[in-house]
């Protein structure tokens, strides 16, 4: 891993309303490197992860993204710019065949379709889909939809990839498929920022763990690190547990 800076965010903030979701929030991701992204819920995860996606509008602040400021840039913008996003809930395009939901991402960059057909096929087989290429991506299991769901994310060539809860609902053997799907990701040279709730999958994950609370980053370090710091079982488990464990 190298200490090159690929994303910056600094000093990001949003309310919505009366309510801070995000405030003052800055971390580093370092090029090659899985961060994750933890903290209870509403804590702002999602917030800030739409933010550099440019799914909603900073406050305040600056992403500088390989040196340049994307704070208000819209989500084409962002994709163009070599980021690329899962969604909590993967939607395929319904009436198109696996094949033809990896081909489109990659032709909106291209124009060139022999190329993003080959394209296509690589993802299926990295992704181990070939035997429902050619099926209708709408049938697809949950989890094949999240597996269609980040080849998409990859068939726009990210040099970044926002990945948002890729395990929730699957078994423990699809959540140990997937953690090793995006650890061959970050081994195409993609950065990954990883939102996880399932903490043993982050744990196996993350190069790096940053840990959100009210909306303020309240931990930075070493997945081992972090989860057994005070103040972030605190914020997880609330006085009781760490009272209990103390
Ligand atoms: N569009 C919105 N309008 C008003 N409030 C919002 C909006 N989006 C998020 N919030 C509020 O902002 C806070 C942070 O929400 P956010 O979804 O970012 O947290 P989170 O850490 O991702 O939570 P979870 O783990 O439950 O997904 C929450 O209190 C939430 O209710």
């Amino acid at each position: 891993m190298s200490t090159d800076v690929l994303l910056s965010v600094e000093a990001i903030s949003k309310r919505y309303g009366g309510l801070q979701a995000v405030k003052d929030l800055s971390f580093d991701l370092r090029r090659g490197e899985i961060l994750g992204l933890l903290g209870p819920n509403g804590a702002g995860k999602t917030t800030a992860f739409n933010m550099i996606a440019g799914y909603v509008r900073t406050d305040a602040g600056r992403i500088v993204f390989e040196g340049r400021d994307i704070a208000g840039a819209k989500p084409w913008a962002v994709c163009a710019a070599g980021i690329a996003r899962t969604f909590q809930l993967s939607r395929p395009f319904g009436g198109m065949t696996v094949r033809e939901n990896l081909v489109v991402g990659h032709l909106e960059k291209t124009r060139d379709r022999a190329a993003s057909l080959r394209m296509a096929d690589e993802l299926i087989d990295f992704l181990g889909l070939q035997a429902l290429a050619d099926t209708d991506a709408e049938l697809l299991t949950a989890f094949d939809r999240r597996k269609v769901e980040l080849g998409r994310a990859l068939s726009t060539k990210p040099t970044l990839l926002l990945m948002d809860e890729v395990v929730a609902g699957a078994t423990p053997q699809e959540a140990q498929t997937m953690v090793g799907l995006v650890k061959r990701v970050r081994d195409r040279g993609v950065t990954v920022l990883i939102i996880e709730h399932v903490m043993k999958v982050i744990m196996g994950l993350s190069d790096r763990v940053i840990v959100m609370h009210h909306g303020q980053l309240i931990a930075n370090g070493q997945p081992q690190a972090v989860v057994r710091e005070p103040h972030v079982l605190k914020a997880y488990f609330g006085d009781d547990y760490v009272n209990a464990a103390a």
